[in-house]
């Protein structure tokens, strides 16, 4: 659905997107994370056609980026960092305003619109003008306008950074929705919580370049190695020494707790659980340790810094 080929972006001297490749299936979402500076933006702003890219090229929903740059902003929804307000009209005249650019019915816009600033809760201020409202209301009635058409591919950069957490929550919640729904969606966001929630693709841009890519837990155990399991154990296990199965290794012995790194837990564990039975340490709980997206995304920029 969203398809690029060593997208490449310069400014004068500077290359902020230095041949960037990208292939997010339908229904998928792409959390695109990296630090300041790294090329996020300008990425989005490829694909939706406001920037023109130097080199490579992009497919958004079939349209290319360059030359179809009309039928690509009629098949997305975008959030920008820097949405352009119109500060005199009210929310309703804004939607209404662009439900007439996407060359939505009137009726049918309407209803959408309602229905729009109701999800983000912004109908009780429908009829203030844009100017009064506040950051976090300005990012939600621009949301809404990105899906006031219903596009098939979403953009999002930053979608809930200026909001408080019960309006960052609404948004998550439609940005997941609209996943189900079947949405291709690229998100850009310094918030790993979020991203880790809403991922199935993580790209990790450094530098204009995708310094990493893959699904979620794959990049997880790529940067960080296995994943880890713990057990409770009844007893203190200072100074044990039993012998463990093969493909595990002890990571951790400490109070009541052992940690392993096991290299395929489907045939080794029941294994590994027997063995402690045998060596007379009764486990109260045996669970997998979580691997966070916070020290693969730290992983995975230490990696790229030492190279
Ligand atoms: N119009 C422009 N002219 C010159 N340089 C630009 C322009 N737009 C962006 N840049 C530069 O390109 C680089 C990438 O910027 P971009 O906004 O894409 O980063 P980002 O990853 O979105 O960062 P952030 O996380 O801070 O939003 C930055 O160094 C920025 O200064």
């Amino acid at each position: 659905m969203i398809f690029a080929e060593n997208l490449t972006k310069q400014f004068d001297q500077f290359v902020a997107v230095d041949g960037v490749n990208l292939d997010v299936p339908q229904g998928n979402v792409l959390v695109l994370l990296g630090p300041n500076g790294a090329g996020k933006t300008t990425t989005v702003r490829m694909l939706t056609s406001i920037l023109r890219p130097t080199r490579g090229m992009a497919r958004v929903a079939g349209y290319d980026v360059v030359k179809e740059a009309r039928q690509v902003r009629s098949v997305v929804g975008v959030l920008t960092e820097q949405h352009g307000l119109y500060g005199r009209m009210n929310a309703d005249e804004y939607l209404d305003f662009f439900g007439q650019l996407y060359g939505l019915e009137r009726n049918h816009s309407g209803r959408r619109s309602l229905e729009l600033l109701e999800r983000f809760g912004l109908a009780e201020d429908r009829k203030k003008r844009l100017s009064s409202y506040s950051k976090g209301m300005r990012q939600k009635l621009s949301l809404a306008r990105a899906l006031l058409h219903q596009p098939p591919v979403l953009l999002l950069d930053e979608p809930t950074s200026a909001m408080d957490p019960e309006s960052a929550r609404m948004v998550r919640d439609a940005i997941s929705s609209l996943r189900s729904a079947d949405r291709t969606i690229v998100l850009c966001t310094h918030n790993l919580a979020e991203a880790e929630e809403l991922a199935d693709q993580v790209a990790i841009i450094r530098k204009g370049r995708i310094i990493r890519w893959g699904e979620l837990n794959e990049l997880k155990q790529q940067l960080l190695g296995p994943t880890q399991f713990e057990a409770m154990l009844s007893r203190h296990v200072d100074g044990w020494q039993g012998s463990l199965p093969e493909g595990v290794s002890l990571t951790l012995r400490e109070g009541y707790r052992l940690r392993f790194q096991i290299r395929d837990p489907q045939n080794t564990n029941p294994a590994l659980l027997r063995s402690l039975l045998a060596d007379q340490l009764d486990v109260i709980s045996f669970q997998e340790v979580p691997h966070s997206l916070e020290s693969a995304y730290i992983e995975a920029v230490r990696l790229a810094k030492e190279d």
